[in-house]
């Protein structure tokens, strides 16, 4: 789809057809939802498709998840007018942390942090990633933030795949995603394309 185009009826989801498959092997995700991003219009719609669950909900902050998930997880912070905590993979952080480790997708084991002095006891946190597959990225953040106290007030992501942890996810907490119901098995299967 072109970066330009904006459909006449923008029904949810719409902007998951500027997504690209990946053409580099088992190393890297089997799709990339950044060009979305790109798409004004898809960008606005779906932060907005991400926030709608939680309309009236409190939340105290939006954290969002190294490195696709800050893009989200700010622009929806900026959407709620509040701050944004930024959750890192392990070695970037210069202050005091608490961290936890977790494997992702790829199988590889690695380490999410972040800084120990945002989160107060009972702070309601909006968790915010670009993508949850095996869920192990999503359940190390949601550990990080409940080790420090904070209430997890939901779970936002473009997909929540209906793996095991992301089922997991799903019945545990307030979740939001940007796949119609009709695509999701798609998703599942990781066979990309709306036919
Ligand atoms: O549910 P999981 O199997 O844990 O996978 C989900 C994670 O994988 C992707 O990030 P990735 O580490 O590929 O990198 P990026 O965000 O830095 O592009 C995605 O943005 C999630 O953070
Ligand atoms: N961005 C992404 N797209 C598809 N599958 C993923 N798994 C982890 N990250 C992903």
């Amino acid at each position: 789809m072109d970066l330009c185009h904006v459909p006449a009826t923008r029904e949810k989801g719409w902007y998951l057809a500027l997504m690209a498959p990946n053409i580099k092997g088992p190393n890297y995700a089997w799709l990339d939802p950044s060009r979305l991003y790109c798409h004004p219009q898809g960008l606005q719609d779906c932060v907005a498709d991400l926030l709608q669950p939680f309309q009236g909900d409190p939340i105290d902050m939006v954290a969002g998840i190294d490195a696709m998930g800050f893009i989200l997880g700010a622009a929806a912070a900026a959407v709620l007018q509040k701050g944004f905590l930024a959750i890192r993979k392990a070695g970037h952080l210069c202050v005091r942390t608490v961290s936890q480790p977790y494997t992702d997708y790829s199988g590889r084991e690695k380490v999410m942090e972040v800084r120990t002095d945002a989160i107060s006891p009972g702070l309601r946190i909006l968790l915010v990633d670009q993508w949850v597959e095996t869920g192990g990225t999503m359940r190390a953040a949601i550990q990080l933030v409940e080790q420090l106290g904070g209430v997890v007030a939901g779970v936002a992501a473009i997909c929540i795949e209906g793996s095991e942890g992301g089922r997991w996810i799903r019945e545990h907490y307030k979740c939001a995603h940007c796949v119609p119901p009709s695509l999701q098995p798609r998703f599942d299967r990781h066979q990309f394309g709306r036919e």
